[in-house]
């Protein structure tokens, strides 16, 4: 019942700004081409209220509610929010934190147009799962200013960690784990538990991932390298060469297909480990493998280990390395192009000057990681579609919907659909940003493609509906929400099966299973 029923009133509400937020909770965005993976929509209206898109169309298909804020989008492309399935934030590496936390680095992604990250819980040799679950969830649920999910790294293997493994999928919604065959002592697994990891991730109908290089090669290499007096950030590259990717990426897909469970390649760096992949591909199914490319290479190289300034070379040290192979960028661009790689990453694991000086006097002690959360969807584009190489759907695809898809979050997130989260980017594809670490959201020092001139610049980007970067009108509003009052932790859907490209996922009873379309392969049971 509403008391005023029937009264007409002068004065509405067009824009209601709260903590700099656009909080206004119905928007009508008009004049959009809107792209998905798979379709194209000129001309459409899409109508947002409370968070969620309610509805698409031409404008005399829809009824527009009152009061609604309406969002001129002619002349730009109007597409998914970004999804970055690999970050690291505020994680601590060897002993020194990575300076990224959930705040920057969610604010840095928002920024770049991506509206989603999915984070590692990476627990200690010997740690509880769960702990390490909770210890992640407490730095990120205050901080966060997009939605974000979790990976679970395996560090170590026993019964209880299986154990674990089976409440994370069914509980917290964790849907993907990741396997190092590097850092030896650190993170490292042996062949035999890899084995009995995957076993374990196929019949809880999860995924597995890997960090493909062989950790003993790279230890019996940085030994000799470090005896010959070689200390300097060059020796990171020529410790772990492409074959030693290669040879991982191989051992890894043969133990996906000795144990018939679904491996999902991280940080592929190298044309090698990509050519290892499609051979993988064809050999053992498109069902079976899928691979990740990084913003970082697809923007720059190998070369700027040999950089002569100690410090521009130690902050491109991440692993698997940069590669100095001419055509690396463009070759993994081609990969991705031709479905070979499904989707790009940031790996966004960024640390200052004074800590990446911790390997000042050996190249293996420097801390391994670079920034790309912000940057990686205007990468993405300037060498991807302004290069001419891949269309707008095919950007959708590898910078957002797949990742959903792989991670299961589609169609709530990856989709401009009805029901969809309204995770919206309007991207101006004319428009050019030329990226500085003096410029940039993250809290790092320092940016690996500082001065590189992108096309493809995010001039507005909505959020669960909140209008969080608006370049063009509201200029004194702080771009990003000071921080996002409820937790957007999104507890994925547990047990998602993956059959084919796309997933058949088990509507989980957790409400979910309105907004859940399920996909049945043509033929599956
Ligand atoms: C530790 C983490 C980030 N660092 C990196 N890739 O060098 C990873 O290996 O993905
Ligand atoms: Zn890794
Ligand atoms: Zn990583």
């Amino acid at each position: 019942f509403n008391i005023f029923e029937g009264m007409t009133c002068h004065g509405v509400p067009e824009m209601v700004i709260v903590n700099g937020k656009i909080c206004v909770d119905k928007n009508k965005v008009e004049n959009a081409r809107v792209v998905n993976y798979d379709s194209t929509l000129d001309n459409a209206v899409i109508l947002i209220e409370n968070g969620t898109i309610k509805s698409i169309g031409k404008e005399s298909e829809l009824e527009v509610p009152q009061n609604v804020q309406v969002i001129d989008a002619a002349g730009r492309y109007v597409l998914p929010g970004g999804i970055d399935p690999h970050t690291h934030f505020e994680m601590d590496f060897d002993g020194t934190v990575t300076v990224d936390d959930f705040y920057h680095g969610t604010r840095a992604a928002v920024a770049g147009g991506t509206t989603t990250i999915i984070d590692f819980i990476i627990p200690k040799k010997g740690e509880s799962l769960l702990k390490a679950y909770d210890d992640w969830r407490r730095k990120a649920d205050p901080k966060a200013v997009c939605d974000f999910g979790f990976h679970c790294a395996i560090t170590w293997w026993s019964p209880s960690v299986s154990e674990e493994m089976a409440i994370l999928c069914k509980e917290k919604g964790i849907s993907s784990f990741k396997m190092f065959m590097a850092y030896k002592g650190l993170f490292m697994l042996n062949d035999f538990e890899l084995f009995e990891t995957f076993e374990r991730i196929r019949d809880l109908g999860a995924l597995a991932q890997v960090h493909a290089e062989n950790g003993d090669i790279i230890a019996k290499n940085t030994e000799k390298l470090l005896k010959m007096g070689l200390t300097g950030p060059e020796g990171h590259q020529l410790s772990r060469t492409e074959d030693v990717e290669a040879e991982a990426t191989n051992r890894a897909c043969t133990i996906a297909n000795q144990t018939k469970c679904p491996l999902y390649v991280v940080h592929v760096m190298s044309i090698s480990a990509a050519e290892e992949i499609s051979r993988a591909r064809k050999q053992f199914g498109e069902n079976l493998i899928y691979g990740e490319t990084l913003a970082a290479a697809l923007g720059t190289d190998g070369n700027e280990y040999h950089d002569k300034c100690w410090h521009h070379a130690a902050a491109h040290v991440l692993s698997p390395p940069l590669r100095p192979r001419q055509g690396t960028k463009e070759t993994l661009m081609e990969m991705l192009a031709s479905n070979v790689l499904q989707s790009t990453g940031s790996d966004n694991c960024t640390f200052n000057k004074e800590q990446k000086e911790l390997g000042l006097k050996d190249f293996s002690k420097i801390p391994n990681g670079v920034n790309g959360v912000e940057d990686r969807m205007s990468v993405v584009w300037e060498k991807g579609v302004h290069a001419g190489k891949i269309d707008p759907q095919k950007f959708v695809a590898v910078t957002s919907t797949n990742a959903a898809k792989l991670f299961n979050l589609y169609p709530r997130k990856g989709a401009i659909a009805v029901g969809s989260d309204a995770d919206i980017v309007i991207w101006n594809h004319e428009a050019t940003r030329t990226i500085s670490a003096k410029t940039h959201h993250h809290a790092c020092d320092f940016n690996i493609f500082e001065g590189m001139t992108c096309h493809g610049v995010p001039e507005m980007v909505i959020v669960n509906g909140k209008i969080c970067v608006d370049k063009n009108k509201v200029e004194k509003m702080s771009t990003i929400p000071i921080f996002n009052p409820q937790s957007p932790y999104l507890g994925l859907i547990p047990g998602g099966l993956r059959v084919g490209s796309t997933l058949r996922i088990q509507a989980s009873i957790q409400g979910f299973a309105n907004r859940c379309q399920i996909y049945l392969q043509s033929g599956a049971a």
